[in-house]
């Protein structure tokens, strides 16, 4: 009956880590997939995360079925933390906000959406992207495409403007709003003003996926591109998540959130993502969504969590400077200064796909093979393992 289903070839992130963890050599260093790790290797539980953790177990509240747009207080809470309770939009009920599974739940819901009312409608993607965004988007019957993004170690924002002046009205534009995944090149705030401008003009439809809040510059400077979009008063899809900067990977938090001229478009929009969610997976899960939520709308376990965000941020910061430090001794007359000026967990270290093959082979250190770093996986005892590996690579 299934004698002609294909083998799945993997996914090139997921499976490198799933290698990465069967790998028996000690000292193996594990640069692939997003995770925060901290200076022991491993993933934090953060102290903000356990203590709302303890508080919703100590509630020991029944788990019946979440609505299928989520739970009300965890919705509320993304729309105070990304928009603003005080804004405008978010007074007048301009937006439609479902708690999803993971932001990777809220893209794929998305993608079913604009698949049914948008079906002419062209996925723009950065080139490069995200290894499972055009999979995302194929996945619910979307045409995918790209505009320039990355040029020669820097941001090809000429490139960019240029493709995107000429897209259908329409067309659906995927943007990173801080921290590319997986180049760590970021638009810079005049060129978010400038790159507004052109997606209103054009009458595209910006979807900004933030995946990496707080891993920029800060939890609150991390949404310039969101309030950029918000200023200039058109419509746009965000889909954030909350794996990376609340630590809970395996709890899926993440939602997607709809800007709508108004609020009755807003109702109809979040009508049609239920109705979307339904035929996906029905609803979200209870736990980690009212674990997320309790830290957002408990204001000292906030303030610990905007603590702990900085704390990892810098941490990452810390490890981009002594790795450049050490390759830019070892290998003299190269320039790691890319380790210095990209943002957030990844860095595009321009190795080739057998040099980041003879990196796993031979040293044990595992890269993605687009060249793309976790910096988040180095620490002090693996900072110098690393730069040798890649020196001698780089040879
Ligand atoms: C840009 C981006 N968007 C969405 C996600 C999915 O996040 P979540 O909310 O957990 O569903 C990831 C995960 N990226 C890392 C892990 C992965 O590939 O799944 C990565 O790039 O390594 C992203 O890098």
């Amino acid at each position: 009956m299934f004698a002609h289903i294909p083998p799945y070839a993997g996914d090139p992130i997921l499976s490198l880590n799933e290698a990465f963890q069967k790998d028996p050599r000690e000292g193996k260093v594990n640069l692939s997939i997003g995770i925060y790790f901290d200076e022991d290797g491993k993933i934090p539980a953060l102290a903000s995360v356990r203590a709302a953790e303890k508080l919703v177990v100590e509630k020991a509240a029944a788990r019946p079925y979440l609505p299928m747009e989520g739970a009300a207080n965890f919705r509320s809470a993304v729309q105070n933390l990304l928009f603003g309770a005080d804004h405008p939009a978010v007074r007048a009920g301009r937006i439609a906000t479902i708690q999803g599974v993971g932001s990777s739940g809220g893209l794929k819901v998305a993608a079913d959406f604009l698949h049914a009312h948008f079906p002419t409608s062209k996925v723009f993607l950065s080139n490069p992207t995200w290894d499972n965004h055009r999979a995302v988007f194929e996945g619910s019957g979307i045409e995918t495409t790209t505009y320039p993004y990355y040029k020669d170690g820097a941001l090809d924002f000429d490139g960019m403007l240029e493709v995107l002046d000429k897209a259908p009205a329409r067309s659906v534009v995927l943007l990173h709003a801080c921290c590319h995944n997986p180049t760590g090149v970021d638009l810079n705030r005049g060129q978010w003003q400038r790159l507004a401008q052109l997606l209103n003009e054009r009458e595209l439809l910006p979807f900004l996926d933030l995946a990496y809040q707080g891993y920029g510059d800060g939890l609150d400077e991390d949404l310039f591109a969101v309030k950029t979009l918000l200023d200039a008063g058109g419509p746009f899809l965000l889909a954030n998540s909350f794996s990376k900067n609340m630590s809970l990977y395996g709890e899926r938090g993440g939602a997607l959130s709809v800007v709508c001229p108004d609020a009755a478009q807003a109702d109809k929009v979040l009508g049609q993502l239920k109705f979307m969610i339904r035929r996906n997976y029905s609803n979200p899960p209870t736990h980690g969504g009212q674990v997320v939520a309790t830290v957002l709308n408990t204001p000292e376990l906030y303030a610990q969590w905007k603590d702990e965000v900085a704390a990892m941020r810098t941490r990452i910061l810390a490890m981009r400077s002594a790795l450049h430090e050490v390759l830019s001794t070892k290998v003299p007359g190269r320039n790691f200064d890319y380790f210095l000026s990209q943002r957030g967990m990844f860095s595009y270290t321009g190795l080739s796909p057998e040099q980041v093959d003879a990196l796993k082979n031979e040293h044990a250190v595992y890269l993605v093979r687009s060249g793309r770093m976790c910096v988040a996986g180095l620490n002090r005892r693996n900072v110098e393992v690393v730069a040798g590996a890649m020196a001698a690579v780089l040879r």
